[in-house]
């Protein structure tokens, strides 16, 4: 038969198998609805019975609805390509690898889970080490129709006489395909160094390096699937939480483990860490660096040791006739000695109520004794202890305190010298001061660690505290747990571009995975942080005391064409190891166009390479420029909107990719921050088919 026919011919039987996979899902649907049906009977019987067999009804009910939801969600959800892969053995037997492990009405495998064991030989298996696996082939579908095949041959000699092989490479296919707004999935062509990875096991901490473009997301997302799999018992009750750089970034990965079924794991960015915020702004290098710093912390402390704005700088008190008078400088005496037992302000106002009556009934023993009395000290501070005046005067002495009140104090430039004193100079005290005191754009992505030190040294006052619940499982919501406000308990916590997390952003996150296994994602050379040592350090107190640690090195650029890579290797070339830049395996034969363009031009040119790489890709086109320069940008190109065409600031293209890219003056990203030349390496990675620099000036490319 010709290469077509046979193909053809192939398609076929594949097709035969995916219709027999669809009619047995929806059959399973059907039961799960069934079931659901039931659970919700079970419920309304309930009124007529005994209390105890209510109750034990009310159990049963939640259970089988609960599952049957579970069952439903794993089955509704949106697969891109059911069953993709399929693997014939040695001894002519053959299974079918997919999203989803499914059997029939005997129980017989219909699919197996890429995920188990039996699918592990799916993406491990090579000529070298061939796993018993003959032919392994990749079945592209979509929907529920088969497009096409793909073989590998890994035991030439054993290819049965009646075997056909189709294909040259689904990896490449896959790509060459054109991006759309969302990441995919990779099941389907998961590398074997890849594999490792997403196999290690669950405990301790599991780095991942590599340059970029060499799946480092990719594979964390399906190492979080994997371990739910296989670990759900301990893992998933608790639950997985991933981290990401930006709302951009994680809104662009929020279909991969939907649509691996998996949905109980939560994505959050930086900048909404902490509950009940989602602060996107970034703030300029210089004031980045100082909020990160561990310098911060000291300063936090300080602040909120300090007298709180309204305070009253004096107390009265009548008793029996004589008015009891404390000056600013025995409050504050007072007050250092409550913060010097170490406990957080909002737990320790009855330790300041005590405090102060001991100094009140100082007092009140001075006069006596000038006077030659004795006074019933226990007596005082009884009677004291219960007027209503003290207590007025206690809540503005030592108020409930709240984190954002707290960084906007800081906004008075004397309050922040007296707190970073020894820890910031004049330059930076002006800057942070002008900075909290201007609150009219809101937090910065910063800020948000920031709080939520703040939130912990002030500490929850004793009766929201008491209202704290513990997960509540709502079935109604397939199971997808409702977590209690700053939930600090996962299981599991995954890191993305982990080389930009500041110190103070490792203590927020540290905090989130107390008890957690950690998958970190990583690569020195695209930091964007000042100061590594610092941040190695912050980081090992994240990961306390866990002494399990793996590292695996990725080396494959799987997202730039190597014509896009090799311009890119070049601005860092001063600044990594050889061994820490991938290498990229796809030619397009496209080489990357550098453009010098007159400052004065830069938005017509802009606007040209814009349309001309929207026509030339299918799939999405990037615009990249230094952070303070995107609103302009954005207003050269308004009248070209278009849902493919994205403007994206440098420090905000971590970890996202287009088709093509327009990078505008590149040496703007050099020069904004201490980090630029990785910032600008970063920028240029993000292309899978064609990249367009436009500069102005030629100082950002090194001289070959
Ligand atoms: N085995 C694979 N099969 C198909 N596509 C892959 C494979 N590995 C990676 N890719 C694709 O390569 C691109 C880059 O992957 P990913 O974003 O995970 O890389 P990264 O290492 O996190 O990059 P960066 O450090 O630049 O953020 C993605 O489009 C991803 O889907």
């Amino acid at each position: 038969m010709s290469e077509p026919r046979v193909r053809r011919a192939e398609i076929a039987i594949e097709q035969a198998h995916v219709d027999t996979v669809y009619t047995r899902l929806a059959e399973l649907r059907a039961q799960a609805e069934a079931m659901r049906t039931k659970g919700y009977e079970i419920g309304h019987g309930a009124g007529r019975e005994a209390i105890f067999e209510q109750a034990s009804m009310l159990f049963e009910r939640d259970m089988m609805v609960y599952h049957a939801n579970q069952t439903l969600q794993t089955l509704d959800a949106e697969y891109e390509g059911l069953v993709f892969g399929r693997l014939d053995h040695l001894d002519n037997d053959h299974i079918y690898v997919g999203r989803l492990g499914i059997r029939d009405a005997e129980f017989d495998n219909l699919v197996t889970d890429w995920r188990a064991p039996a699918a592990a030989a799916f993406y491990q298996a090579t000529a070298e080490e061939p796993m018993d696996v003959v032919r392994r082939r990749v079945i592209r579908c979509s929907g529920q129709n088969v497009l096409d095949v793909d073989d590998d041959v890994l035991i030439a000699d054993a290819v049965p006489e009646n075997m056909q092989i189709v294909g040259e490479g689904a990896l490449m296919a896959a790509l060459g395909r054109s991006r759309g707004e969302k990441m995919r999935d990779i099941v389907a062509t998961i590398q074997k160094e890849q594999d490792e990875v997403i196999r290690a096991p669950w405990r301790g901490v599991t780095e991942i390096t590599g340059g970029p473009g060499t799946g480092k997301t990719a594979v964390a997302l399906h190492r979080a699937a994997y371990l739910l799999y296989r670990h759900r018992r301990q893992l998933g009750g608790a639950g997985v939480l991933v981290i990401g750089p930006s709302g951009v970034f994680t809104s662009y990965i929020s279909r991969v483990l939907p649509s691996m079924g998996e949905t109980n794991v939560e994505l959050r960015a930086l900048g909404e860490v902490l509950d009940g915020l989602e602060a996107t702004r970034q703030d300029p290098a210089p004031l980045a660096a100082i909020k990160g710093s561990l310098r911060m912390r000291k300063i936090l402390l300080r602040a909120l040791r300090d007298t709180p704005e309204d305070a009253p700088e004096d107390m009265k008190i009548v008793y029996r006739g004589e008015v009891l008078r404390l000056n600013a400088r025995e409050l504050d005496k007072v007050r250092r000695k409550v913060h010097t037992a170490g406990g957080p302000p909002n737990r320790s106002r009855i330790r300041a109520a005590e405090l102060l009556l001991d100094a009140l009934a100082a007092k009140a023993e001075q006069h006596a004794k000038d006077d030659g009395r004795q006074i019933d000290k226990a007596e005082l501070i009884t009677e004291l202890g219960e007027r209503i005046e003290f207590h007025r005067f206690l809540v503005v002495w030592w108020p409930i305190l709240y984190p954002a009140q707290i960084l906007r104090w800081l906004g008075t430039e004397k309050r922040l010298a007296s707190a970073a004193k020894g820890l910031l100079n004049r330059n930076e005290i002006s800057m942070l001061a002008a900075d909290f005191a201007d609150r009219s754009r809101g937090w910065t992505i910063a800020d948000v660690a920031l709080l939520d030190e703040l939130r912990v040294l002030i500490g929850t006052p004793p009766k929201s505290r008491r209202a704290r619940q513990s997960i509540e499982v709502n079935p109604e919501r397939g199971g997808a747990p409702t977590r209690p406000e700053h939930y600090d308990e996962y299981s599991h916590v995954v890191v993305d571009e982990s080389q930009d997390l500041s110190p103070m952003q490792w203590r927020m996150v540290g905090r989130r995975g107390k008890y957690a296994s950690w998958t970190v994602v990583g690569d020195p050379v695209q930091s964007s942080w000042p100061d590594p040592a610092e941040a190695a350090m912050a980081r090992d107190q994240a990961f306390g005391l866990k002494t399990t640690r793996r590292r695996f090195t990725l080396r494959t650029n799987y997202r730039n064409s190597a014509e896009i890579f090799d311009l890119a290797a070049k601005v860092v070339a001063g600044h990594a190891e050889a061994d820490e830049l991938p290498r990229a395996v796809r030619q397009t034969g496209i080489t990357p166009e550098v453009r010098p363009v007159e400052a004065s031009g830069l938005e017509a040119a802009t606007q040209a390479a814009v349309k001309e790489l929207m026509g030339a890709v299918e799939g999405t086109v990037g615009v990249i420029t230094a952070m303070d320069r995107v609103p302009e940008v954005e207003g050269w190109l308004e009248g070209l909107s278009d849902e493919r065409l994205k403007v994206v600031g440098s420090l905000d293209s971590k970890g996202l990719e287009y088709d093509a890219v327009v990078l505008v003056e590149p040496n703007d990203l050099i020069t904004e921050s201490t980090t630029g030349r990785r910032v600008l390496y970063v920028a240029l990675t993000r292309a899978t088919q064609q990249l367009t620099v436009l500069a102005s000036n030629p100082d950002w490319i090194p001289a070959a």
